[in-house]
């Protein structure tokens, strides 16, 4: 019979400019999420390094070679983990990525997830940001398979805002997305929980989010609060801004008892509408 329920731990990680801090610390508190029964341990988008376009380039790394891809396959070898591991500015052909590399409890690399959809904002007066002045964007789509538990959908922060591509994971049958996310202090009390129990209501899935804890002497102050929302649009798991780690327990016969007492899978209308997805 296969596990229909786990522990899912987002770490709240505060960040700084010590890349080699930001990885040793990221290691203490995944093996403490372990300690305490995680099956799966999410980072926080950038979390070897501050997010900024000012820093992309010196702290990007190769994913074959990086010293980030070897610490999170250790941690997830040592203890035994599934691990979401953010999202660090990687090097790629010439090109700088958002990229978010994930990891099976042997060590091995089960995903990479590059950013696609860039943060690209002007709210004059609040917040102005550019990651296409260093980034490119991904081109596909990234989902795993956690064991014969369930498949899991991987988006980065911004791409969160696109109901598309979790419809498209949804449909292609993940029951829990998971998005490294750093919202700010104008978007993240605003929009961050409303659209995260958006996709959840809409897809009836998990959702979840792991932030960098707030730094107000950062260039880029995150919003924090990461949380996980159940797929009938419950914040099941929150934090503050603060450094911290966040439990949620995933219960699948919940989720399937929600589709099947409110059965919009079936009752969508093709006939008249539809999402297509048009790359892998
Ligand atoms: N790092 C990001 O993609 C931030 C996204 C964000 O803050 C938003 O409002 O969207």
């Amino acid at each position: 019979m296969s596990i229909t329920k786990f522990k899912l731990a987002l770490i709240q990680l505060a960040v700084g400019t010590n890349k080699a801090e930001n990885l040793l610390r990221a290691g203490r508190f995944i093996q403490e999420a372990a300690k305490k029964g995680a099956h799966l341990v999410t980072l926080p988008e950038c979390f070897n390094s501050p997010y900024g376009t000012g820093y992309f380039a010196e702290y990007a790394e190769q994913l074959e070679t990086g010293e980030s891809s070897l610490a999170l396959s250790s941690a997830a070898k040592e203890n035994k983990i599934y691990l979401v591991g953010g999202s660090i500015p990687e090097k790629k052909d010439g090109k700088l990525y958002n990229t978010c590399t994930v990891w099976g409890p042997d060590g091995g690399l089960l995903a990479v997830h590059r950013k696609v959809h860039l943060f690209d904002i002007d709210i004059p007066g609040k917040i102005k940001f550019q990651e296409s002045e260093t980034l490119s964007p991904g081109n596909e789509f990234t989902s795993f398979q956690m064991g014969d538990i369930c498949k899991v959908g991987v988006g980065i922060c911004y791409d969160i805002r696109f109901a598309e591509m979790a419809q498209i994971y949804a449909r292609n049958d993940c029951r829990l997305l998971i998005y490294p996310g750093a919202f700010n202090m104008t978007t993240g009390p605003a929009h961050w929980e409303l659209l995260q129990r958006c996709r959840a209501v809409d897809n009836q899935v998990y959702v979840a989010t792991a932030s960098p804890a707030r730094s107000e002497s950062s260039s880029y102050v995150a919003w924090g609060h990461s949380s996980a929302v159940s797929p009938w649009g419950e914040v099941i798991a929150s934090t503050d801004e603060k450094e911290s780690v966040v439990y949620a327990d995933i219960d699948l016969d919940f989720l399937e008892q929600i589709r099947s007492q409110i059965p919009i899978t079936h009752q969508r209308r093709p006939d008249m509408y539809e999402v297509v997805q048009k790359k892998n």
